[in-house]
């Protein structure tokens, strides 16, 4: 063998790997370091280039190259797997588990069963515990939850506890953040490449960052904070291809209500749903995780996004762990494909009682409402208000429905306390809701979201019908069984609370 034929084997296997693992991972510092190994190979190729006599092209034999798909390639790595195909059952390496406080007491109880009642977690930096959807009530039963989780959290010196005590007043819990997803975010637990199990469907969320993020039961939460590891099924992947330019009366929540609308509740069960197009790109981190959040009611197993320049601005200043970003493969196989021309979508809503029940906004406009909710991991980050705020500000007018508003972090909250709202002279969010006569902003948690103990803030007790920037619109998600929820993004919200009817945001945004 040549000297020229060896070296152009080895730059071919290395440009083989690199093709998939590094394309547009250009902040990263993964990316930086692997910048400084291909331009030493470029250099090598040239000189061996200068000491050969003859050129033949590269040999095409001894590398077969198993393409994979960016959810099979994490969890690939994540099992110490060359490769993966969908179906194989595979011992994955859990980077994060976090758990909650509806789940966090039946997860402790189990790895205290199974592991012994003083055995340690397997690690207490890795195990993020976060009380978020029963926080200010009164029921004794969703108090003690939170007393649970501070105990075991004190007893196994947990790294990541954002605990709550003084329930009369949020400012006063420095450590308390709010709603899981979102603070997860904000917090810097999630990163590219990596995998994170939460006991909570909405875990799916931090699929934003390019990570593989799935919610699991308590049984299994329970075995991975004794070991650290999770027997996976490897899920096929669908393809979603988001192009064209987004109107400026769209939201991410209008896209993944289309995607539902299309593929139904359970179209995507037990599949990876990975989102790329050129619209993706231009999303911002908050709008690519209302995106990944709602997969799992298409019953996805999780939501992906490949990482790019907008997650790694996101991430500067949130975490300092080395990542590996993961991007699918040119040839990879994808079960499904569905390409959506984004400029030509209008804005819509999930009728009660199914997520997947799709309708233009503008074809609701004799639904009467009695209220509307903006708040919740899908519809309560600091985006969603400067939105719903902007149509308020467009109208000048008052609400006509209660308007509840319920951040979904602290930080949230200070967000629409402090924020200037573009085009607004200089006034926060906070001063255009109460312009616009909203309720004033309550204490970040899950809310109403999904009803809680009858003290909740705006929980639905009684039969109402609630245009609502959440994520579930079953029989009683909000409270009463009979009551109707809407699910839509926060313009068409911001819209309806201002008509007290269902309502087109182009009304107000044009
Ligand atoms: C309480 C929790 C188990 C539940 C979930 O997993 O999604 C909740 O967060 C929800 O949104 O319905």
């Amino acid at each position: 063998m040549t000297l020229s034929s060896s070296l152009s084997i080895c730059s071919r296997i290395f440009d083989d790997k690199m093709e998939s693992t590094f394309l547009g991972s250009f902040y990263s510092p993964i990316y930086k370091q692997v910048r400084r190994q291909t331009a030493q190979r470029r250099v090598y190729k040239v000189d061996a280039m200068a000491v050969t006599t003859h050129s033949r092209p590269p040999s095409t034999t001894g590398s077969v190259k198993h393409a994979m798909t960016m959810t099979e390639k994490i969890l690939a790595k994540a099992s110490n797997k060359t490769s993966v195909d969908p179906g194989d059952n595979v011992w994955v390496n859990i980077d994060n588990l976090m758990t909650h406080d509806v789940c966090g007491p039946g997860t402790i109880g189990i790895f205290k069963k199974e592991f012994g009642e003083n055995a340690k977690v397997w690690d207490r930096e890795k195990i993020i515990i976060i009380p978020d959807h029963y926080i200010f009530t009164s029921d004794e039963r969703a108090n003690r939850n939170v007393d649970i989780l501070r105990d075991f959290c004190l007893e196994q010196d947990i790294k990541y506890f954002y605990d709550i005590k003084d329930l009369g007043d949020f400012r006063a819990n420095p450590d308390y953040k709010g709603v899981c997803h979102v603070a997860l975010a904000q917090e810097g637990h999630c990163r590219p490449g990596e995998v994170l199990l939460g006991t909570d469907s909405h875990t799916c969320n931090a699929g934003a960052f390019g990570q593989f993020a799935t919610g699991i039961g308590n049984t299994d939460a329970g075995f991975v904070m004794g070991t650290g590891k999770l027997l996976l099924k490897i899920p096929p992947t669908m393809r979603f291809v988001l192009d064209g330019e987004m109107p400026s009366f769209l939201l991410a929540k209008d896209l993944i209500l289309q995607i539902i609308g299309e593929i139904t509740v359970s179209g995507a069960t037990y599949r990876s749903m990975e989102f790329v197009g050129s619209t993706v790109e231009t999303l911002s981190m908050e709008e690519r995780m209302t995106l990944c959040n709602m997969v799992v009611e298409a019953g996805g197993k999780n939501g992906v996004i490949p990482a790019d320049k907008t997650t790694y601005e996101y991430l500067e200043d949130k975490t300092s762990k080395l990542f590996e970003p993961m991007y699918s493969d040119a040839q990879a196989r994808f079960v499904y494909e569905y390409k959506i021309d984004v400029s030509k979508l209008e804005p819509l809503v999930a009728k009660p009682h199914s997520p997947d029940n799709r309708a233009l906004a503008r074809e609701c406009k004799d639904v009467k409402i009695d209220r509307v909710y903006i708040g919740s991991c899908t519809g309560g980050k600091t985006e969603d208000f400067l939105a719903a705020a902007k149509v308020f500000l467009n109208s000048g007018s008052k609400v006509k429905v209660p308007t509840f508003l319920v951040p979904a972090t602290q930080k949230v909250w200070m967000d629409i306390y402090a924020l200037p709202v573009p085009g607004a002279g200089g006034k926060t969010c906070s001063q255009i809701f109460e312009e616009a006569g909203c309720d004033v902003p309550a204490s970040p948690s899950c809310g109403a979201c999904l009803g809680g103990p009858r003290d909740t803030y705006a929980r639905m007790n009684e039969p109402k019908v609630c245009v609502s920037t959440t994520n579930r619109n079953f029989p009683g998600r909000m409270g009463d069984k009979e009551g109707q929820i809407y699910l839509a993004s926060p313009y068409t919200a911001a819209a309806s609370a201002l008509t007290g009817l269902v309502t087109d945001p182009r009304d107000f945004l044009q």
